[in-house]
């Protein structure tokens, strides 16, 4: 499913009519309608509530008044509030505002027929609030009434509904304009927004539901739209097959070069999480004693020990020697990032002749010399977490987590695939970008990330390229994690591994 930005969707708005001739007017009918029988799928029966509809200022205040007239098909219990100027509305909210009053609708503008008190009184008596006060045209910090009917909004209501967007919210990054309305649902309209996928505004919106308004599917799947979220459908669809006259070699040859005398681990983790996706082949180069401790754990692998703690330039040879026999390549977990590792690093991938995925200490040396990236000259992958992203792209922490448009420019820049882990991961190519929704907090351990480098390594190896490579193996890691059975956090990384097989069932 794409996603837009505030400026696509009024895009979207104005080819509707224009393309299509379908006017604003009856997308608002819609979205109205499409809110009150989201509610009504969720508590079933709509006559026995009573109901406080927000409405602001603009067309999301439209919306709200379209709602209430529906809502009172129900119900006489509707109250509904106004913040704004009637004459200031657009030509569609204020017919809806002059529809709603034709119908009974008891509308009282805030300041002039009820105070804020009076609402938090109502809010406090009614089973419902619909926030129908901002949209996707908020324009910075929230202001006046309007923050302090969301102050009341969070302190007094019993459940919320937010109209397209909980208000408050920057709809193009999910970042909050100073203070936000906290919704049980949230139904937006023909497409989601990045502030629906993306922390905070994602945990803000409850439970998401998009609805379909009318809007032609061949505008919503146009291709000037290259953001979207990643599906199970389209991993399923990406998935390497499997032939039953087949051998290793149909499944592809992985090089794994990870680990060093502190973090053997890693470089396990790496390889086995390779097989777990069904690669053919893993050979794993590393430093002692990982190379036993990965036999040990999975005969099936094969290991060459460098025999040193840390790899250095004079394992190039050995290294290039045997990617010439690879597929693909991963580097980096856990080698660490001394003065040696980085000469190694850098001569290694400037002379690389295959895909190869960069994680962890790998992204940490490049960060001292991004030259390098200018001389890869095969496909790559880098899987920054945000604060390995940061020491990439210079910038600060703050500004590069969610921050997909910084993922898309370096993407452009290095001719590469980014994948940015975070609770929502973010992967960008030059011209497109995915967003994973699938994961918890049981993924917030040391090494789970190793596993996910292998996991993309894996299916570059069976032949993916390294973005359907990245796309299928983000959202298997994620719904890995989701099958752990306890409670999110007990989870080690080595049963993690053990659920990838579980979650490729799924799919
Ligand atoms: N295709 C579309 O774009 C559609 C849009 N619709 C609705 O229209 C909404 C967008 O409508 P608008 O563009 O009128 O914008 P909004 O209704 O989101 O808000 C704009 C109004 O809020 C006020 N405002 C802006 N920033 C503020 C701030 N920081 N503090 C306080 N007040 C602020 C402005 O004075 C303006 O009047 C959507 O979110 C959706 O609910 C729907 O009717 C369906 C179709
Ligand atoms: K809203």
């Amino acid at each position: 499913m794409k996603i837009v930005t505030s400026q696509q969707m009024k895009e979207i708005d104005r080819l509707a009519a224009e393309q299509f001739f379908i006017p604003s007017s009856i997308l608002m009918e819609r979205a109205g309608l499409s809110v009150v029988l989201s509610i009504e799928q969720v508590f079933k029966n709509l006559s026995d509530l009573s109901f406080l509809v927000l409405c602001g200022p603009g067309n999301n205040g439209g919306d709200g008044f379209v709602a209430a007239r529906d809502l009172l098909d129900y119900t006489d219990y509707v109250t509904i509030v106004f913040a704004g100027d009637e004459k200031k509305l657009s030509v569609e909210a204020g017919e809806n505002f002059k529809r709603l009053k034709s119908v009974g609708g008891d509308i009282r503008v805030l300041g002039v027929d009820v105070t804020l008190d009076d609402v938090a009184d109502i809010m406090k008596k009614c089973d419902i609030v619909i926030d129908a006060l901002l949209g996707i045209g908020i324009k910075g910090e929230v202001r006046g009434q309007i923050a302090e009917l969301i102050k009341l909004i969070n302190l007094y209501s019993n459940y919320v509904v937010s109209i397209d967007i909980p208000s408050g919210l920057d709809s193009d990054t999910g970042k909050i304009l100073g203070i936000a309305v906290k919704a049980d649902l949230t139904v937006t309209f023909g497409l989601p927004k990045p502030c629906h996928l993306l922390y905070p505004g994602r945990e803000l919106c409850g439970q998401l539901k998009v609805a379909s308004i009318g809007i032609p599917r061949v505008l919503r799947e146009s291709k000037q739209f290259t953001r979207q979220i990643i599906t199970k459908q389209l991993v399923s669809r990406l998935i390497p097959e499997r032939f039953p006259d087949s051998h290793k070699g149909s499944y592809g040859k992985l090089l794994v070069i990870a680990g060093s005398a502190e973090y053997p681990g890693a470089a396990v983790l790496t390889s086995l999480s390779a097989l777990r996706v069904g690669c053919g082949y893993v050979h794993l180069l590393t430093c002692s004693p990982a190379n036993e401790v990965a036999i040990q754990r999975e005969p099936g692998l094969v290991a060459t020990v460098v025999d040193k703690k840390h790899f250095c330039e004079q394992d190039v040879a050995i290294a290039l020697e045997l990617s010439n026999n690879a597929d693909a390549v991963v580097i980096g977990p856990g080698i660490t990032c001394n003065d040696g590792v980085r000469k190694f690093l850098s001569e290694f991938l400037e002379n690389l002749k295959v895909p190869v995925v960069i994680d962890a200490d790998g992204l940490n040396c490049l960060a001292r010399d991004l030259n390098i990236l200018e001389k890869i000259q095969v496909p790559a992958v880098l899987t920054p977490h945000p604060a390995e992203f940061a020491r990439l792209t210079g910038e600060d922490l703050s500004d590069v987590k969610y921050n997909y448009l910084l993922t898309e420019e370096f993407s452009k820049k290095y001719n590469l695939v980014v994948v940015l882990k975070s609770a929502t991961t973010i992967i960008s190519t030059p011209n497109e970008t995915f967003f994973n929704l699938t994961g918890n907090t049981s993924l917030s351990k040391a090494g789970s990330g190793d596993i996910l480098a292998g996991m993309i390594g894996g299916f570059a190896a069976q032949g993916l390229n390294q973005k359907d490579a990245s796309i299928c193996s983000v959202y298997l890691h994620g719904l890995a994690s989701e099958h752990y059975r306890h409670r999110e956090g007990s989870m080690l990384v080595s049963e993690l591994l053990d659920l990838i097989p579980v979650a490729m069932e799924e799919v």
